[in-house]
């Protein structure tokens, strides 16, 4: 799943996009039941639950569904470019996954980069997820203006309340505690219950 929020014309806009992974190979050895179905183009999910031997069906609507068929790509372009496109024109946007474990939210936002083969020179693998994509057209846009620019990026993990710095120099990250606690930033709430952290 990933929403994006937009600050256009003083009102925020929230998209929520449901994506829905094919089985697994052990799923489909298990012959683990279907409890979803999309409909993407009436961007609707179907979810079957049988509660007391009782089958009971809920449909719900998000702002765009991707089943099971869904390519990298087709997500990339349908959902994420506007996106982006927007970050290019000033305005401030947020893309995150949320679901529970095993749902697909690394494949959705990293991709397979590591272990896939490149693509043809200059083109990412098909597998490549959001990250990959929007760095890419982000660069492209800054190279074909053909003008001098500069690129700041943090990449931060928030885990169990503790925040690290995954682009911390690599000696920062050996094992001793001391050099672990440099690498965790702090983690502090501003009175507004909003969490603010300092890189
Ligand atoms: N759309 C997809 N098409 C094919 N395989 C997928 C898709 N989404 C996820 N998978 C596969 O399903 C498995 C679980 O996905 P993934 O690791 O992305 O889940 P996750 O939500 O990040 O899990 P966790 O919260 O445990 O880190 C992986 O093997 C991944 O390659």
């Amino acid at each position: 799943m990933s929403a994006s929020f937009r600050d256009k014309d003083k009102s925020v806009n929230v998209q929520v996009l449901l994506r829905c992974r094919p089985f697994s190979e052990d799923e489909l050895r298990s012959n683990a039941p279907q409890v979803v179905t999309c409909n993407d183009f009436q961007k609707e999910v179907a979810v079957s639950q049988t509660i007391a031997g009782k089958q009971i069906d809920r449909v719900f609507t998000f702002d765009k569904v991707f089943g099971p068929c869904a390519k990298q790509k087709d997500l990339y372009e349908q959902a994420i470019v506007p996106i982006v496109n927007e970050v290019l024109e000033g305005f401030n946007c947020t893309i995150f996954a949320y679901g529970q474990t095993g749902t697909g939210k690394t494949h959705t936002m990293e991709g397979e980069c590591r272990r896939a083969k490149n693509g043809p020179k200059g083109q990412l693998p098909v597998d490549a997820g959001v990250i990959p994509r929007a760095v890419k057209q982000i660069f492209d846009a800054l190279e074909g203006q053909h003008t001098e620019y500069s690129v700041k990026v943090t990449f931060l993990e928030l885990y169990n309340e503790e925040i690290t710095d995954l682009l911390a120099p690599e000696e920062l990250s050996k094992i001793s505690l001391e050099d672990k606690q440099k690498k965790q930033l702090p983690l502090m709430e501003d009175g507004k219950e909003e969490f603010l952290f300092e890189v």
